[in-house]
């Protein structure tokens, strides 16, 4: 290999409806999760392959341009693990030059648009040395060792990761979920920034304290069934079930958070307001508007694309004030990663 091989992805970022929270060694989740991919929030990654003399691969990192140091031992443990599935990635250096149109480690899954968008790179860069296509179920499987939500970035629109009771799906890779009603296909997610700061306790962190939970087998149970209800609704275009399960799924997760020992707490004030003022908006007017939370403050506004309109003009004068410089990302469903082409 004399000149360099270059790949350039976008891969956006998702937000689970029921969460992944706890796992086994090797990322193998301890329930099945159900997510959507998102259109606005995602990570733009490209990877400038050349040569090295380790049996490593390395790795230079630069966001938004900067050398970016804390970020390169999470990397250089996904090249671990995916030189499993790439060999010819041992004696390697990747120049990694990437950016996130969203607040890092603040709990809107950058770990998961980033990981998959550096999948998507290296699986590009494997299909070039190797003549073969680009296989999608690979790329998951290999985002997910990275981080366990990646793999569901990988796919556009409903995605489940985890296998359930009725057979469907894999603790190794995610599929997209095909029996999705109308109802549900313009799906928007505005995602309110109350705090962009990075969190006390990271995600990684947070599946750890589960290990030792005094709820977990419950949870797990639980998120097993909602997991399978989650499909039914998805089915039937029922909002209201929706939003029923989507907002237990949310306070949930946090309820594990304050629960585990040592507990913490990632919600803010604000979070907690923009709770109170959207369920008391939801009862005087009757319109199918939901939250979720990841683990972070920052919360996700659901609703179907026909109540735009509602939400911008009644419900956002209300709340808009409790955020970062008022800062919303109008977000909504999306088609999953995209490779770009220079010039
Ligand atoms: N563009 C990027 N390139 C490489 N690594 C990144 C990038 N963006 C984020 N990361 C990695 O992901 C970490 C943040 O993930 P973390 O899980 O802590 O928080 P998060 O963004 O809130 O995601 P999640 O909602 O999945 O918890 C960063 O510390 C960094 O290691
Ligand atoms: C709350 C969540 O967002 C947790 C995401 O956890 P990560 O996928 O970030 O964790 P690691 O596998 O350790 O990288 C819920 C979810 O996305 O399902």
């Amino acid at each position: 290999m004399s000149e360099p091989i270059t790949a350039h992805w976008h891969a956006p970022s998702n937000i689970a409806i029921v969460k992944y929270w706890g796992k086994f060694h090797n990322q193998i989740p301890a329930n099945p999760s159900i997510s959507f991919t998102l259109t606005l929030s995602y990570t733009d990654t490209k990877v400038t392959l050349t040569e090295a003399k380790e049996q490593l691969p390395t790795a230079d990192v630069f966001y938004e341009g900067v050398e970016k140091p804390d970020f390169l031992p999470k990397v250089l443990k996904f090249l671990d693990h995916a030189m499993a599935f790439y060999p010819w990635l041992a004696s390697k250096h990747l120049k990694i030059e990437t950016r996130n149109t969203f607040p890092h480690s603040s709990g809107i899954a950058s770990s998961a648009s980033a990981m998959a968008a550096l999948a998507c790179c290296i699986e590009d860069i494997h299909s070039l040395l190797t003549f073969t296509p680009f296989d999608r179920q690979r790329v998951s499987h290999m985002a997910r060792l990275g981080s366990g939500s990646a793999c569901r970035s990988i796919y556009g629109g409903f995605v489940q990761w985890g296998s359930t009771a009725d057979g469907a799906g894999s603790d190794h890779f995610a599929i997209p979920v095909e029996q999705v009603h109308t109802a549900f296909l313009d799906v928007k997610d505005y995602i309110l920034i109350l705090h962009s700061g990075k969190k006390t306790v990271s995600s990684s962190a947070g599946h750890g304290l589960m290990k030792d939970h005094s709820y977990a087998e419950p949870r797990f149970q639980q998120a097993k069934q909602r997991a399978l209800a989650l499909r039914d609704i998805l089915t039937s275009g029922d909002w209201e079930m929706f939003i029923r399960l989507m907002e237990s799924e949310a306070l949930t997760l946090h309820a594990m958070m304050m629960t585990s020992d040592p507990p913490y707490i990632l919600m803010k004030p604000n979070t907690l307001a923009v709770i109170e003022k959207l369920w008391q908006f939801r009862s005087d007017t009757g319109y199918q508007i939901g939250f979720t939370l990841d683990a972070g403050a920052n919360l996700h506004l659901i609703f179907p694309a026909s109540l735009t309109h509602i939400v911008e003009r009644d419900f956002l004068p209300e709340i808009q004030y409790l955020c970062e410089q008022n800062r919303i990302i109008r977000d909504c469903i999306g088609d999953g990663p995209r490779k770009i082409t220079e010039g």
